[in-house]
């Protein structure tokens, strides 16, 4: 396949494999699934990362009003996550293939040993030729506890593999540079991951079974674009998309990849909500930090310590304006921080290794 990629992780929205009634499109899973297989013959290590449990319980059973919404969104995800996986075992089976159910949330992804479990026991799958099915864990993820949508959790797996490629299959044909339903709107074919304000041209609504939209799913493929991972979004409703992608066959929305980032730097990258500390720095740090250069965090660029923090926390590093600058690992805590802020020729308080860079 023409792009080379030796493994990707493909994510598949809920209104990809949904009919406008609300039921399971068995049809397009099925003629996922073939793809699937197509690119595993061809030696590629594929992960899929598939929404649609939700809808799927919506075909299943008849909810009463009277079931609160978050409750209703329990229950339907666990009726309709057996169906969902189910669908694609059986498919896959005739290709004499293998998945396995990856039920995830987001606290699975704030501990770096949990982290590192949940990688080794993905990469054991991977290597036995079994095709990892992930979904959130929607019957014990609610409210503040849920992912933005299942394209962060995507942007998630696909820097925890290292993967070459995440492939975003949605209702539309990638990005548009204006409303995708009007007239003399185009689809943007190449976005740098350093390109500003897409968020001024992206609607704000969803497609009908959706949950984040463009703007989040946007802002995720930027974020992990800048770690070195080739981010493609297709319409997953035209046939062959996948293979065509593959070879460069389709019109779609690519951003481009940076370096390749190391893989503890895409942890901290999407650990925000894992970070204790807050440490403020000024002008003249915010820039070296931000300049691309191999630079760590030194004490003399310190302004504020604005929370407590331990030796190996994730910390936040904000500007002098309080807008996020980065993350890293402190090297100390915030005491032995709060007695060196200021000062010259004191240990960095995150070395470049453990810096990751959000602007
Ligand atoms: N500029 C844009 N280009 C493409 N799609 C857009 C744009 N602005 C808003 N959208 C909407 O984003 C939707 C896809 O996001 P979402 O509903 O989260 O899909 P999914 O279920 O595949 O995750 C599209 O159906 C479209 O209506
Ligand atoms: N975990 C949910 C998916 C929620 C979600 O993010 O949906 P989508 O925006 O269609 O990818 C489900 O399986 O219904």
């Amino acid at each position: 396949m023409k792009l080379g990629y030796k493994k990707i992780v493909v994510k598949v929205g809920s209104n990809v494999i949904t009919q406008a009634d609300g039921t399971l499109d068995e049809f397009r899973i099925q003629h996922l699934v073939t793809q699937l297989a197509e690119i595993k013959r061809q030696d590629i290590e594929v992960t899929l990362v598939s929404s649609g449990a939700v809808a799927s319980g919506k075909g299943l059973m008849r909810m009463s009003d009277k079931v609160e919404t978050v409750k209703a969104r329990q229950m339907l995800a666990a009726v309709g996550q057996v169906k969902l996986i189910n669908t694609y075992s059986e498919y896959l089976e005739d290709h004499s293939m293998m998945c396995a159910q990856v039920l995830v949330t987001k606290e699975d992804f704030r501990d770096r040993i949990h982290y590192l479990n949940m990688k080794n026991c993905m990469q054991t799958l991977l290597h036995n030729d079994i095709i990892p099915v992930v979904n959130e864990n929607d019957v014990v993820s609610v409210t503040e506890l849920m992912f933005t949508d299942n394209d962060e959790l995507a942007g998630l797996i696909a820097s925890m593999l290292n993967a070459d490629a995440l492939i975003i299959l949605s209702n539309v044909n990638g990005i548009y540079n204006g409303d995708p339903k009007a007239e003399g709107s185009k689809v943007i074919e190449q976005i740098s991951s350093s390109a500003a304000n897409l968020a001024s041209f992206i609607q704000t609504g969803k497609s009908q079974f959706g949950r984040g939209g463009m703007i989040t799913k946007s802002t995720m493929a930027q974020k992990v674009a800048r770690l070195g991972i080739a981010v493609h979004i297709a319409n997953g409703k035209i046939d062959n998309v996948l293979t065509s992608l593959l070879n460069k066959e389709v019109k779609h929305t690519l951003f481009i990849p940076e370096k390749i980032k190391s893989g503890k730097k895409k942890w901290i990258a999407h650990s925000e909500t894992a970070a204790t500390g807050i440490v403020r720095l000024n002008d003249g740090a915010r820039s070296v930090l931000t300049s691309g250069k191999a630079t760590s965090l030194l004490p003399v660029g310190i302004i504020e310590v604005k929370t407590d923090f331990l030796k190996g926390d994730i910390i936040k590093i904000i500007g002098e304006d309080h807008q996020t600058i980065g993350l890293g690992i402190a090297q100390y805590g915030s005491d032995k921080a709060r007695e060196r802020m200021g000062l010259k020729n004191q240990k960095a308080l995150v070395h470049y290794d453990y810096f990751y860079s959000a602007i």
